[in-house]
């Protein structure tokens, strides 16, 4: 669906523009000169580059990121540009803010009324003024990735496609490539292939839900105002004269829907195709304007969303589709120490068809790469915690520069556990995501429904949560009436006295219609998000239902709940401080952000939040940063650690026979590489638990890679370490080390007896983390109901259980 998007925000990959970020705003006379300081001669030349379309092709770590960012800087300071009229794209929400920081630095309060966004941001800011013209409500929703599975999987029922054949996930993944490509549902036939017959049909049933809910999903946002601006002339016309200058981050994720955007904002203009580039000197004519500045920087080589549907043919052809157009290529890596660098451009220069690099440091060589392997998963972890711990404790390292990778979410859980148990601090970033947890869905589902009364999949959400007696059979019953009538759920609501349902069904229907209506009131008479939000938890019965339960998840989820509202006073906050001194100047601007702290604001905001957003700042976190690969994207941390580097797991077993996929899994490993400052480590695990049963990875193909003289080699396993002999003595061995964890576990449980209480924190040895729910009997007899997450909940005998209490 969307692109998930990553941040420089751990370790923040761009240094302050000036030194010191306190000092006092330079002469102006000066600034040009500290733009450019330090930079070397390829980078100066993109910071000035004037006219002509730029690319910016370079590998990891050679400051484009920092170039781009400089540019803006420049452009606002020394070449006069309005920040309003400067668009510029980055990969997440988090690296947008932490640009227009930079920029703030040199020009100020100004530096709010910069377009710095994701696409998806734009692209709604965009929509909200215009989506009008398609007969759109200005308050559509925007539906998430799991609001957009709920919908998809109301067609597939009602298609009758077998789940198993056909699971949501794949009908939504076909229908989510066919928008990035910009095909709509009634050219999507032909792409259908063998087995994929009913997936258009699909596709036109879930845009017509979609509708009807006055909605739009992800990939709406961009096919949208795509095709919003090839329906609409002067649309497209009004935000080409907006946006002068038009820059872009990451350019080799671009799908191609984004791609179409940025030529139809900066593309020749129609009538002047084959006009020679324009330049700065031509002046704009009446009625002719040239188009936009554009410049985009990316690196091939990291281009890790193929699978949904980016494409380097974006890079490779940007000069034939913006004629006229420029490349410079910086080839300077000054993140990384050359050994870190020497092992990335080897693992990378194994990829077939990809341009020659010569990317070198002046960092010296640094460390030697750390290689590890561990017997299984849990040793792998034990070793990083314990390296993390003695990096810390000897001063040459923080925990808040550190990070963790693997290639996927499920692979955080040993790390997890061993982190726990030892007291180092981490945080993981796109696990179970805030704004996943149910309370907080269940909330917004609220806000949702109050904010657009055709949002039917956010009002039979919370329809009967918390429980006031509309069940099933109602539901069922609203449901049957807005069929047959062909209206919504919600309006099919007010009508329940037309079905079958007793009085009473229909009073409780009536008073669900009244609570929300209610707070629509509210919304309508200018009540800010958060007194909208503080108030219907209350009048709902939500927060009541929490408070009286004796379950301690509940807790919790009443401690989310409350940081949730605390965001959403941020946010009122925010909007209310917004400077409109640069708007003022030029009021003819669309799309300068007004202060506006209502509901609909407060949706938009939080629509657009991606899970890595969540990654703390490196001041006030402090901790060691779990995340998957894909999220790592533009980040860099001194200490690296990448982990599970074992065919199957990286490469991922489902790419090991197509050549293509291969390669992109080498680019993803590059990008973890490259993510290094001055220290690697790579480590594999001979075995892994996968759905209970042991697996026995062989080595990744891409550490043999990487030259013998690079790596430093702490353990190359146990005596036993072939991985083909899966059978006799893999079962000794997975034995062996369950036994011999559950002896170190047992050891200090034979001294002391175990005392659990609800809501502790276990540790199981097959099952790993859980919490305790329920005890039962005393003594020898005593039982726990566990729940073990994802694992599910389990009975356990306290005494004998291979478990050890976590403080
Ligand atoms: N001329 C320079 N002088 C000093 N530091 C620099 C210079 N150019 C870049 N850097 C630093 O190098 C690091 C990498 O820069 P940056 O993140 O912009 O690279 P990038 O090309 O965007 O990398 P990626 O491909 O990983 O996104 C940053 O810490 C940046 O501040
Ligand atoms: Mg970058």
């Amino acid at each position: 669906m969307s692109q998930p998007v990553e941040t420089p925000a751990a370790a923040p990959a761009m240094e302050p523009l000036f030194g010191e970020p306190d000092k006092p705003v330079r002469k102006r006379r000066s600034r040009a000169k500290e733009l450019l300081e330090g930079s070397n001669e390829p980078q100066r030349e993109a910071v000035l580059h004037e006219g002509s379309p730029l690319l910016v092709v370079a590998g990891a770590g050679s400051g484009k990121t920092r170039v781009l960012t400089r540019r803006i800087a420049y452009l606002v300071s020394e070449r006069d540009a309005h920040p309003g009229s400067i668009l510029a794209i980055t990969f997440t929400n988090k690296a947008a803010a932490e640009m227009r920081h930079r920029v703030a630095d040199i020009i100020g309060n100004r530096a709010r009324i910069m377009w710095v966004s994701t696409f998806h941001s734009a692209c709604v800011r965009i929509l909200r003024a215009e989506l009008h013209r398609f007969g759109y409500a200005r308050e559509f929703s925007i539906y998430d990735d799991a609001d957009s599975k709920r919908l998809m999987q109301l067609v597939c029922s009602d298609l009758g496609l077998d789940p198993k054949r056909h699971p949501v996930r794949k009908v939504l993944n076909w229908v989510s490539n066919c928008k990035n490509d910009l095909v709509d549902h009634e050219s999507a036939g032909s792409r259908a292939g063998l087995g994929e017959e009913s997936y258009p049909e699909a596709y036109a049933q879930y845009q017509l839900r979609l509708r009807k809910a006055s909605a739009l999903d992800f990939d709406d946002l961009i096919m949208l105002t795509v095709h919003l601006f090839q329906a609409f002339a002067e649309v497209r016309e009004h935000y080409r004269r907006r946006f002068r200058h038009v820059l872009v981050d990451e350019y080799q994720d671009t799908n191609h829907a984004q791609y179409v955007l940025i030529r139809e904002l900066c593309g020749p203009s129609d009538a002047g195709a084959a006009a020679p580039a324009p330049t700065d000197q031509e002046a704009p004519q009446e009625g002719a304007i040239d188009p936009p500045e554009l410049m985009v920087v990316g690196d091939s080589d990291q281009s890790i969303y193929a699978f949904r549907g980016a494409t380097i043919r974006n890079i490779l052809d940007f000069s034939t589709d913006f004629p006229g157009a420029r490349t410079i290529m910086l080839e300077q890596n000054y993140r990384s120490t050359q050994t870190v660098l020497s092992a990335a451009n080897a693992v990378i220069s194994h990829n077939d068809g990809r341009p020659a690099k010569n990317l070198w440091s002046a960092a010296g060589d640094g460390d030697r790469i750390v290689g590890y392997v561990a017997d299984s998963e849990h040793d792998e972890a034990q070793f990083v915690a314990s390296e993390v711990r003695e990096l810390v404790e000897q001063g040459r390292g923080t925990y808040g520069e550190t990070a963790v990778f693997y290639r996927t979410n499920a692979q955080s859980r040993a790390f997890e556990e061993v982190f726990i148990r030892t007291g180092v601090p981490y945080r993981v970033v796109g696990g179970v995501r805030f704004y996943e947890r149910k309370e907080i869905r269940d909330v917004i589902a609220y806000l949702r429904a109050i904010a657009n009364p055709a949002d039917d999949v956010s009002v039979r959400r919370i329809l009967n949560v918390p429980k006031r007696g509309i069940g099933d059979k109602s539901e069922g019953a609203i449901d049957a009436l807005a069929q047959k009538a062909g209206i919504p759920f919600s309006e099919a609501l007010r009508r329940a006295s037309e079905t079958a349902l007793a009085p009473g069904s229909v009073k409780k229907i009536t008073g669900f219609v009244d609570l929300i209506d209610e707070h629509r009131q509210l919304v309508a008479d200018g009540a800010p998000a958060h007194d909208v939000l503080a108030s219907i938890l209350d009048r709902s019965g939500y927060h009541a239902e929490l408070q009286g339960s004796k379950d301690p998840q509940d807790e919790t989820r009443m401690e989310n709940l409350a940081e949730f509202l605390a965001v959403a006073e941020e946010f009122a906050t925010q909007a209310s401080t917004v400077d409109l001194d640069g708007a003022g100047a030029e009021p003819n601007l669309v799309g300068a952000p007004e202060p506006d702290p209502s509901l609909p604001a407060f949706l938009e905001r939080i629509a657009l939040v991606a899970d890595s957003d969540q990654i703390p700042d490196a001041e006030s976190g402090g901790v060691v940063t779990l995340m998957t690969l894909h999220t790592a994207k533009g980040l860099e941390f001194d200490t690296v650690f990448l982990t599970g580097c074992e065919d199957g797991i990286l490469p991922h077993q489902r790419t090991l026979t197509d050549p293509g996929e291969l390669a992109e899994e080498r680019r993803l490993t590059y990008v973890g590489i490259t993510r290094a400052r001055k220290r690697l480590y790579l480590s594999r695990a001979v075995s892994r638990s996968a759905w209970g049963a042991p697996q026995h990875n062989p080595p990744s193909r891409f550490l043999g890679e990487i030259p013998d003289r690079l790596m430093d080699w702490r353990r190359l396993g146990s005596a036993v370490t072939s991985w083909q002999n899966s059978s006799a003595t893999a079962r000794y061995r997975e034995r062996n080390r369950i036994e011999g964890f559950a002896s170190r576990v047992d050891s200090p449980r034979a001294k002391k007896s175990i005392e659990l209480a609800v809501g502790d924190k276990i540790l199981h040895t097959s099952f790993g983390l859980g919490t305790v729910k329920k005890i039962t009997g005393s003594g020898s007899n005593a039982k726990a109901e566990v729940d073990f997450g994802s694992m599910g909940a389990k009975l356990l005998a306290v005494q004998f259980a291979p478990i050890e209490k976590l403080d």
